[in-house]
C-alpha cells in the first residue's frame, strides 16, 4: 500500500515557495508517494496525469507528481511564469474555502450530501488551483485507464475538464487508499460474513478531506495556522495509522476491504473516521519519515588470499601441535599454498605443489574393488588369545616428562618407547605432538576420502594395492593396520586348512606371540611391499594396548602415490622366496632381505629367476601365469613347523642367544635347523634377538660415553630403509636410560623381544611385529610361548639387575 507522506511534503513547501519548481524536482519526486505501484492498469492513468500536470495551472502542486515526471517535462517552455505569491494566494483561497466547508461538515456530522456540496462550493470559489477539477467534476465519467487514454487524446481542446478529472481522479484513487487502509486492519477484515458492498459515494466524502491535506501541504506554514485554528485534521502528517487505530472502531461497523473494488461507506462509518482523526493530538510532532529499509550493503572480508600466508612449511594438522613449532612459527594454513607459494616451497624444498586429490586424480574412479575382503578397523580378539592376552599382560607404563615450551618432540620419552601420549601419561594436553592414533581417530572419525586418505587400487603386477587420497606429512601416521588377533596356535591352524590354498597372506608379527590376521582386517593389509618405500610400518602402545599403523616415511607422501613399506619379509623357506616387482631401483630382487650368505644368495636369484619365468611367460598375463605356477605347486605342500621342531630350534636360538648376549659381542641370532624339513629355514627370532640388545643398550648407556658412541653409530649404520621418527639424541637416551634406572621406572620395560633387527634408529622398534609375516609363506613361527617368555623374563631380570 503506498504511503501518502504529507509531512514530507510540508517540510519541502517553503524551498517551492522560494524557487522556482523546476530547481528541484529530483526533491519533489522523491517525496511524493501517493500512489500505488505502477500495473499495467495505472500506468496509462498515470501518464495521462503525468502529462496533464505540465498545464500552467498544476504548477502550484508539482510535488502530485509521480516518480516519473521527468524534469525535462518539468521544465517545459509552454509553462508560464507563475510567482509564489500568486500560487499562494490561489491555494490559500481555494483551501480556505475548504477548510471551512469540511469545518463545517465535520461540525454537523453532515451527510454525504453535505460532502458534495461542499465540493462544488470549494469548487466554485477556487477556480485556480485544482479546483476545476471539482467543478467540473462528473461523476458519470467512469475513471478507467481507457477513459483516461481517449481523454489524452483531447487534450488540447479540453485542458480545463482534462485537469479536473486528473485531479479528480487522484483524488478518487487516493481517498480509495484512505478508506481501504484502515478496513485491511481492522478486526472485521477477516469476517467472511458480512458482504462486500462498495460505493463510488466514499470517494466523495472523503474527497474534501483528501484535498484539504493537499492544500495544507502547498501552502506550508499559512495551511497549518489555519487549519490549527480550525482544528483540522489536515496536520496529519500521514493518513495510515491514525485512520488504523481500531480502539475507536467497533468492528461491526467498518465493512470488509477489497482490494479492487470500492465499498459502501456509511455516514456513520466516515463520521467514526473523522472522530479517529479528531482524536490523535493534533500536535502531535510529525513523525520523520522512517529511513529506507535498504540492507546495508556488506563488504567481504575474505578473498581469495585468505588464508594463504606464504609459508614454507607443509600444511599440517593435529600434529603441528608441537608447541616448540607453534610458539616461534607463525599459524599454519588449513588450506593449499597458492601456487606461488607453493611454488617457492617447491624450490627451496624440493617438494612439487600437488593438486587437491579431488582435482587431480591419477587414476579413474571405479577402481577394481577386492572380492573377498571382509573389513574391520579395529583388532578383534580370536580364541583363546583375549585370555591369554590378559594372562601374559604386561605393565607398560611411560610417562613423558616433556615441557609445554618443547612439547612432546623427538626427544619425548614416550614418543622414544613407542608410546602414545594420552592425558594419563602426559600432561601436555593439546600442545602434545605424540597421539597419532588420536589425530586417526579424529580423521577416521570425520570420514570422508580426503581424511581417511587411502583407497584400494588394482596394481599391474602386484595384485591389490594402497595409494593415497591426499598428501602426508612425513613421519604422519596415515592408517591403521588392525585385524584378527590369533594365537600362534590358532594361526598355524588357518594355515594348514582356511589358507592352504591361498597366494597372499596378511598375516604379521603383533605382540606377545601373537598375530594380526588381516584377512579380515584394515586396507592397510593391501599395502605392498617395496624395498624403497615410502612408508613404515610401526607398533605402538596406545593407552597399554600395542596397535601397528602405518606412517609416511622421511618424505612424505604426495597425492596419488601408491604407498609401500618394507616387508622385511622372511621368506622362512628357500622356496617361498618370491620375486619381487617394486620396481625400485636398489631392488633387492625378492621379498625379503638379500641373504648373507653367497651360496644361499646364489639360490634364492636362482629361484627368483626361474620364477620370474614362470611367473610371466611371454604374453601371458600375470594372473594366468601366477595360476599356473600354484598348478605346478600342487602337491607340493608347505611345511609347518610342528610345536617340537619349533621348540628344539628355540631351545637351540635361547642357549646361543644367552651365551653371545653375556659376552656381548653379536645381537642377533638367526637360524635354525628343523629336524623333520631339510631345507634350511631362516628363523628369525626377534624376542632373543630384541633381548641381546636391550641389554646391550643397558650396557652402552652405563659405559663410558666413547663406548655410547660407538654403539651409536654402529646402529645408525646398520639402520636401513628405517623409521623416520626422530629418535632422541645419544644424551637424551642416557638420561631416559638413567632415569629408568634411577627411578626404577616401569617404562623402560617394553618388551625388549620387540626391538627390530636392522633399526637402529629406534632400538626398542619391536623387530617380531614389524617383520610382516605376510606372505604367500608360512607366517615366521616364533618360539613356543613357555621358551619365549623364560626368554623375556630373564632379559627384564638381567636389566633390573643392571640397573639395580
Ligand atoms: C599383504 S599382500 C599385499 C596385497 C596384495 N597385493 C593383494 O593383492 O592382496 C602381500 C602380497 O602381495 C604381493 N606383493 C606385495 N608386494 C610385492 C612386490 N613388491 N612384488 C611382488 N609382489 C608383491 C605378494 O604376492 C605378497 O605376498
Amino acid at each position: 500500500m503506498a504511503r501518502l507522506n504529507t509531512q514530507a511534503s510540508v517540510t519541502e513547501t517553503p524551498a517551492i515557495a522560494d524557487e522556482p519548481s523546476h530547481d528541484q524536482p529530483d526533491d519533489t519526486i522523491s517525496l511524493d508517494v501517493p500512489v500505488q505501484l505502477l500495473t499495467p492498469e495505472n500506468s496509462r492513468s498515470e501518464t495521462s496525469s503525468n502529462n496533464e500536470v505540465t498545464v500552467p495551472e498544476e504548477k502550484p502542486a508539482p510535488r502530485r507528481r509521480s516518480t516519473r515526471v521527468t524534469r525535462a517535462s518539468l521544465q517545459a517552455p509552454e509553462i508560464p511564469e507563475v510567482t509564489t505569491s500568486h500560487i499562494e494566494d490561489t491555494a490559500a483561497s481555494s483551501s480556505q474555502a475548504y477548510v471551512d466547508s469540511l469545518v463545517e461538515s465535520k461540525r454537523t456530522r453532515s451527510s454525504l450530501r453535505n460532502s458534495i456540496a461542499v465540493m462544488e462550493r470549494s469548487n466554485d470559489m477556487a477556480p485556480s488551483v485544482g479546483d476545476n477539477m471539482v467543478a467540473d467534476y462528473n461523476p458519470q465519467i467512469p475513471q478507467t485507464p481507457c477513459s483516461n487514454s481517449s481523454q489524452e487524446q483531447h487534450m488540447d481542446e479540453t485542458k480545463p475538464s482534462t485537469q479536473q478529472r486528473t485531479l479528480r481522479t487522484r483524488v478518487t484513487k487516493v481517498l480509495s487508499e484512505v478508506v481501504e487502509t484502515p478496513q485491511s486492519e481492522t478486526p472485521m477484515q477477516n469476517d467472511s460474513q458480512s458482504p462486500i458492498r462498495r460505493s463510488t459515494r466514499l470517494s466523495f466524502v472523503s474527497k474534501p478531506i483528501d484535498f484539504l491535506e493537499r492544500t495544507s501541504a502547498l501552502l506550508g506554514k499559512r495551511s497549518r495556522e489555519l487549519s490549527e485554528n480550525v482544528k483540522e485534521p489536515s496536520r496529519r502528517s500521514s493518513l495510515r495509522p491514525r485512520i488504523t487505530a481500531p480502539k475507536e472502531e467497533p468492528a461491526a461497523s467498518i465493512p470488509e476491504p477489497s482490494a479492487s473494488k470500492k465499498r459502501r461507506v456509511s455516514e456513520s462509518d466516515v463520521s467514526k473516521l473523522h472522530a479517529a482523526e479528531d482524536k490523535v493530538p493534533s500536535e502531535e510532532p510529525a513523525a520523520p519519515s522512517p529511513p529506507p529499509r535498504y540492507k546495508p550493503k556488506r563488504w567481504l572480508t575474505h578473498g581469495l588470499y585468505t588464508g594463504q600466508e606464504p609459508s614454507n612449511s607443509p600444511p599440517k594438522q593435529r600434529r603441528s601441535k608441537n608447541s616448540s613449532k607453534t610458539t616461534t612459527t607463525p599459524a599454519q594454513r588449513r588450506l593449499l599454498p597458492m601456487p606461488m607459494f607453493g611454488g617457492s616451497r617447491m624450490i627451496e624444498n624440493g617438494r612439487d605443489y600437488v593438486l587437491p586429490f579431488d582435482v587431480f586424480s591419477p587414476l579413474p574412479s571405479g577402481q577394481p574393488k577386492p572380492d573377498e575382503w571382509r573389513k574391520t578397523n579395529k583388532n578383534v580378539f580370536v580364541g583363546d588369545a583375549a585370555s591369554e592376552w590378559k594372562a601374559n599382560k604386561k605393565l607398560e607404563l611411560s610417562t613423558c616428562m616433556c615441557e609445554e615450551d618443547t612439547g612432546c618432540d623427538e626427544n619425548c620419552q614416550n614418543r622414544y618407547m613407542f608410546y602414545e601420549c594420552d592425558s594419563g601419561n602426559c600432561r601436555l594436553g593439546p600442545e602434545c605432538g605424540n597421539r597419532n592414533f588420536s589425530e586417526l581417530k579424529h580423521r577416521t572419525k570425520a570420514g570422508g576420502k580426503y581424511n581417511i586418505g587411502v583407497e584400494v587400487i588394482k596394481t599391474s603386477d602386484r595384485g591389490y594395492g594402497v595409494r593415497s587420497n591426499r598428501s602426508f606429512e612425513p613421519n604422519q601416521i596415515i592408517v591403521e593396520y588392525t585385524g584378527e588377533i590369533i594365537t600362534q596356535f590358532e594361526c598355524e591352524r588357518r594355515m594348514r586348512t582356511v589358507y592352504k590354498k591361498n597366494e597372499c597372506y596378511y598375516l604379521m608379527y603383533f605382540d606377545q606371540n601373537m598375530i594380526i590376521d588381516a584377512t579380515r582386517g584394515s586396507i592397510a593389509r593391501f599395502v605392498n611391499h617395496s624395498c624403497e618405500p615410502n612408508c613404515r610400518m610401526e607398533k605402538w602402545t596406545v593407552a597399554g594396548k600395542p596397535r601397528m599403523a602405518l606412517f609416511a616415511g622421511d618424505r612424505g607422501i604426495m597425492t596419488g602415490e601408491e604407498l609401500s613399506y618394507d616387508y622385511n619379509f622372511d621368506p622362512y623357506s628357500l622356496k617361498n622366496v618370491q620375486q619381487c616387482r617394486c620396481g625400485s631401483e636398489n631392488c633387492r630382487g625378492i621379498l625379503g632381505p638379500r641373504p648373507k650368505d653367497k651360496d644361499q644368495r646364489a639360490k634364492v636369484e636362482e629361484k627368483a629367476q626361474a620364477e620370474k619365468e614362470v611367473k610371466k611367460p611371454a604374453g601371458k598375463k600375470r594372473k594366468l601365469a601366477d595360476a599356473e605356477s600354484a598348478d605346478s605347486q600342487k602337491g607340493k605342500k608347505r611345511k609347518i613347523l610342528n610345536a617340537k621342531s619349533i621348540k628344539a630350534g628355540v631351545k637351540k636360538v635361547i642357549a646361543k642367544a644367552t651365551a653371545r648376549g653375556k659376552t656381548g659381542s653379536k645381537k642377533t641370532v638367526k637360524s635354525a635347523t628343523t629336524t623333520k624339513s631339510k631345507a634350511k629355514k631362516t628363523v628369525t627370532l626377534p624376542k632373543v634377538k630384541a633381548a641381546s640388545r636391550v641389554k646391550a643398550t643397558v650396557a652402552n648407556a652405563s659405559q663410558s660415553k666413547g663406548k655410547a658412541a660407538k654403539t651409536k653409530v654402529t646402529a645408525t649404520s646398520s639402520s636401513k630403509g628405517s623409521s623416520v621418527l626422530k629418535r632422541p639424541s645419544l644424551e637424551t637416551k642416557k638420561k631416559i636410560l638413567a632415569r629408568a634406572k634411577g627411578t626404577g621406572r616401569a617404562s623402560p620395560k617394553k618388551s625388549p623381544a620387540n626391538t627390530k633387527k636392522g633399526d637402529a634408529k629406534s632400538p626398542r622398534k619391536p623387530a617380531g611385529e614389524k617383520v610382516p609375516a605376510k606372505s604367500p609363506v608360512k607366517p615366521r613361527v616364533p618360539p613356543s610361548k613357555g621358551s619365549v617368555k623364560k626368554v623375556t623374563k630373564s632379559v627384564v631380570r638381567t636389566i633390573k639387575g643392571k640397573s639395580s
